[in-house]
């Protein structure tokens, strides 16, 4: 009589280890022998399986509930969020890049030390003036960012800097590029 079991192994192909019997139905000891050290190298696969959904189940209860796992994932959401929301100010690259266009084009660095840029402009009128400041405005509240400028009658004086960085960012190009090509539509 033979008996054959099969054993999944690694590769998940089930390896048949055929046992040979002799004719009064003893194994043979060699086939005994073989299947003590099998059977101690490979698990059955069904206690692997029971014993992996076991073990992630109990590693996933007791991650979810651990106070330091709900610590850690806060923490790594915040810093997630601080990350993004960290205002930074201009890289020496984005000087050279982009404030550099705008020195060229009318923006001087302010004077008073500052890491700030200014520009006057001059129009026609208060109206165009206020009518320019109207249309900036409303671009710099969807941006959230702000100028520091001074009117008086149809002269405006615009200073950009960042607050929250205690000098130029991005932001500061931004509005500046958007300054301009507002004043490039009313001098066609
Ligand atoms: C609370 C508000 O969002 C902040 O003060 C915004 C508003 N507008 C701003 N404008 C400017 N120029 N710099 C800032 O840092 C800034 N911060």
């Amino acid at each position: 009589m033979n008996i054959s079991f099969a054993l999944r192994v690694k590769s998940s192909k089930s390896v048949t280890f055929r046992l040979l019997s002799d004719l009064d139905h003893h194994f043979h000891p060699r086939s005994i022998q073989q299947i003590s050290s099998v059977s101690k190298l490979v698990k059955p696969v069904s206690t692997i399986k029971t014993s992996t959904s076991s073990l992630s189940s109990l590693v996933t209860r007791n991650l979810s509930t651990s106070s330091t796992y709900k610590q850690a994932k806060d923490l790594s959401e915040n810093s997630v969020k601080s990350r993004k929301m960290a205002p930074k100010g201009l890289t020496s690259d984005e000087r050279d890049q982009l404030l550099k266009p705008l020195l060229e084009s009318g923006w001087k660095m302010d004077d008073s030390g500052r890491d700030a840029i200014k520009k006057e402009l001059v129009f026609k009128d208060f109206i165009q003036a206020f009518g320019f400041m109207s249309s900036v405005a409303l671009k710099a509240e969807k941006m959230n960012h702000h100028p520091e400028w001074f009117n008086c009658y149809n002269k405006l004086n615009i200073l950009l800097s960042s607050h929250d960085v205690n000098g130029l960012s991005e932001r500061d190009i931004k509005l500046a590029n958007f300054i301009d090509k507002a004043w490039s539509q009313i001098n066609k």
